[in-house]
């Protein structure tokens, strides 16, 4: 089981993961797309990443904004598992916006 990262080691990782803030034990971003079906289409991809790494964000949808949170709930808070996932959200993102 992966180890819960310490404040300053999530401070870290927060300063390159800049759409990332911390609420208590989870990792949350907000993406706000162009339309409802591109939100999904994000949402698709990345569940195909959680279920590749068995590591699933609690995802929330409405109309064209998402909000990611990341928690590893076998361990009680954030691991280097979230960090990770985290980039992954980021790049699929970034596709989906075309950078
Ligand atoms: C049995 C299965 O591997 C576990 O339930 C996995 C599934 N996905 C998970 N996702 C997250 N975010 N945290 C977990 O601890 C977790 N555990």
């Amino acid at each position: 089981m992966a180890d819960l990262l310490s404040d300053d080691e999530i401070d870290k990782a927060l300063t390159y993961l800049a759409d990332w803030r911390r609420d208590g034990t989870e990792l949350v971003r907000r993406v706000d797309l162009p339309s409802f079906t591109e939100a999904v289409a994000v949402v698709n991809r990345v569940a195909e990443i959680a279920e590749s790494e068995d590591h699933h964000p609690d995802i929330d949808i409405r109309y064209s904004t998402l909000v990611f949170r990341l928690s590893t709930h076998s361990a009680g808070g954030i691991t280097r598992l979230d960090v990770n996932f985290a980039q992954e959200i980021d790049n699929v993102v970034d596709v989906a916006r075309g950078q």
